[in-house]
Parts: C-alpha cells; sequence; structure tokens
C-alpha cells in the first residue's frame, strides 16, 4: 500500500490583474467558495507575465502579446480570456482631439503597463489608417504621457476612469471597437496561460483551474448586480476615486470572458499581425494545455442592450465601407486607408 503523502500537493499558485477587469472574477472566486483552493498574487499584467514566465506562478492572466512572444514556456487554457466584441471602454487613443488619421509624424507615448493594446494601436494606425507616428514608451500617466507627447494609448482602470471624467479638449479612440470596426473580429486582450512544465506535469491541477474559472465567469454572468457592487467597492480604496455602480455595470457586459471561434480567429489575425511587424515569431498557432479541449467557456453571454442611435450610425458607416487596395501586411483596408476608423473621436465625454 501506498503511504499517503505528509503533506498535500501545494496549491495552484493563480495570477490575477490587480485592475477592474478582473473584479467579477474575483467575487465569484471567492462567493463560491474556490477562492481557498489557490494561492493568489495579484499585480498589474506585466508583472504577472514576469512571474508566470519565471515559475512564481503556475497559471495567469497575462497580455496576449506576452504569451505569443513566450509560447515555449507557456500554454493556454481554453478560457476565459479578457476580451470585447466593440468598445471595452479600459483600453484607450487619447488625443487632444485629433483623429487618428491626423496622427502622421505625431509623437504617440505607449503606456509601459500594456504590451497588447500599444501594439493593436500601432498596427491599426499603420495598418489601417496609414500613419506613421513616432512612440515613446512611458510609464502609465496621462497628464505626463500628453506633456511627452500629442497622443497617448492607456489601459485598465485610468482608462475606464477617463470614460466617465470630463475632460474638455480629450478624444478617446476606443481600441477594442476600432479593432472591431477595421477587422470585423472580437478582440482578444489577455489570456489565460499556463507553465507548459505545469501543465505537462500536473493536469488534474490545471484541469480543476479551469473549471474554477469557467465557474467563476458563469457565477459572475449571472449575478451582473452583485459583481458591480463588488467591484464599486473595490473602487473605494483605490487613491484615484470610486467608479460608478453604473459605469461597471456598462463595463461588465462590454468585457467578454468568452474564448469561442471567433476568439481564436481573433488571436490568428492578430499574431499575424504582429509578426509582419517583426513583434512576434511568424508561424505561432495557439497551444492549449493536455486535455483541455477549447471551446466555449461557460454559458453565453446575455443578448446585448438595445443598440444606440450612435452605435446603429456606427454599424451602417462600417457596413457601407467599401473595401479597396491592401495595406502593406497585405490585407484588405478599407476605401481611403482609414475608412473603418471615425473621422474624429468623441471629445471630452469618451466613447461610450
Ligand atoms: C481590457 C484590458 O485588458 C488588458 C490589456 C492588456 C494589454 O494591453 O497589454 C493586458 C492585460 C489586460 O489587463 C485592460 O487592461 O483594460
Amino acid at each position: 500500500m501506498t503511504p499517503l503523502p505528509l503533506t498535500p500537493p501545494a496549491r495552484p499558485r493563480l495570477g490575477d490583474i490587480s485592475f477592474l477587469n478582473c473584479a467579477p472574477l474575483r467575487w465569484a472566486l471567492a462567493d463560491g467558495g474556490a477562492r481557498e483552493d489557490f494561492g493568489v498574487l495579484s499585480a498589474p499584467p506585466e508583472a504577472l507575465a514576469r512571474e508566470l514566465t519565471r515559475g512564481t506562478l503556475d497559471v495567469s492572466p497575462v497580455s496576449l502579446v506576452q504569451y505569443l512572444r513566450n509560447t515555449d514556456r507557456l500554454m493556454l487554457l481554453p478560457g476565459p480570456v479578457i476580451g470585447s466584441d466593440g468598445p471595452v471602454l479600459s483600453c484607450h487613443l487619447v488625443t487632444r482631439g485629433a483623429s487618428p488619421a491626423e496622427l502622421d509624424g505625431a509623437t504617440v507615448a505607449l503606456s509601459t503597463t500594456s504590451r497588447s493594446t500599444v501594439l493593436l494601436v500601432r498596427m491599426l494606425l499603420e495598418d489601417f489608417v496609414g500613419v506613421r507616428p513616432r512612440y515613446v514608451a512611458h510609464r502609465q500617466d496621462l497628464d505626463a504621457m500628453l506633456a511627452a507627447a500629442d497622443a497617448a494609448v492607456l489601459i485598465g482602470d485610468d482608462a475606464l476612469r477617463l470614460t466617465v471624467a470630463k475632460r474638455p479638449g480629450l478624444a478617446l479612440h476606443d481600441a477594442g471597437q476600432l479593432w472591431r470596426r477595421c477587422t470585423g473580429l472580437p478582440m482578444v486582450f489577455a489570456v489565460w496561460a499556463v507553465r507548459r512544465q505545469y501543465a505537462q506535469e500536473r493536469q488534474p491541477q490545471v484541469r480543476a483551474v479551469h473549471e474554477a474559472l469557467a465557474a467563476a465567469v458563469d457565477r459572475a454572468r449571472l449575478a451582473p448586480l452583485a459583481v458591480a457592487a463588488a467591484a464599486h467597492r473595490e473602487s473605494l480604496g483605490s487613491p484615484a476615486g470610486p467608479v460608478p455602480f453604473d459605469v461597471l455595470l456598462r463595463y461588465y457586459r462590454a468585457i467578454d470572458y468568452t474564448f469561442g471561434k471567433r476568439q481564436l480567429e481573433a488571436i490568428r489575425e492578430f499574431s499575424r499581425r504582429a509578426a509582419a511587424h517583426g513583434e512576434v515569431p511568424a508561424g505561432l498557432e495557439p497551444e492549449f494545455a493536455p486535455g483541455l479541449a477549447p471551446g466555449e467557456t461557460g454559458t453565453p453571454p446575455p443578448p446585448r442592450p438595445p443598440a444606440t442611435r450612435q452605435e446603429k450610425e456606427n454599424d451602417q458607416a462600417h457596413r457601407t465601407v467599401q473595401i479597396q487596395g491592401r495595406d502593406h501586411v497585405g490585407n484588405a483596408r478599407g476605401a481611403g486607408g482609414g475608412a473603418c476608423l471615425p473621422a474624429s473621436g468623441s471629445r471630452g465625454s469618451g466613447t461610450a
């Protein structure tokens, strides 16, 4: 008879993005009682990617670009993802009123907190609009970024707060919405990745993490009011001030944790474009942890609320784009190079 181990196997060590985009999962893991099954580290995405590749975390959400740059060490969980099928509300190109087409030769400050959105915006500007800005990496601080540059790309709670704060003269261009307009695809900003070695040696643990996350996504979807209330309480502790409850309700209708066929297609499209820019290796194919079949994570999201007049107009504009010519990585793009992008941003009060 094999003796029982004296100590139980170490709990899987999970990363948790310390932004409001993961508040629904924090709430649901705690509410469902699964939180105690894991060791959890909450940190910004770039710190989580560092810890995961160093081996001090086992499974973590990481920026899509960080996954694509580390496929030799990481594998994918087939869900959840942090994505949006349209505006995401928390990943913006911010200008002083300029449209993307007016940024040729301009300086754009790129937040060092982001890996995916900063590359996404560069690809949108260069591949779809056809402008060539100059880029500077900058700590995420909007005022300092706009003092040093003509435009800034920022993500997370700082960007979400901008969609509610009235900042006269500023135009917000939602990165999720721009990508959707230009490609017709959802955007996947972050994925849950597992260390390759851990995925191979600890299949039952990886399965348990995946199941707990899928159950958390389901639990959060069924309780939008409790989720928004919990996120609002979290935001009360921030020096930047609370995010209103109704904004959070809207935010969690925009954020989509689903990992289905369209998200896989979106990852492939992003990866292909990023490779054409020399930012990730060419020819990558997403690889899932052994034993975990890709499929939809959780139940389908609830139907979207009826479109506003503005959204209907945007949609109409998207449908009437004439596809003409090819961009420099060989993709069809709209007439005039930037036809899938709006002529000007929404000034002062955000895109939502
Ligand atoms: C939607 C978001 O997703 C994120 C965007 C990331 C990026 O741009 O690299 C990384 C992780 C996620 O936090 C957000 O932060 O607002």
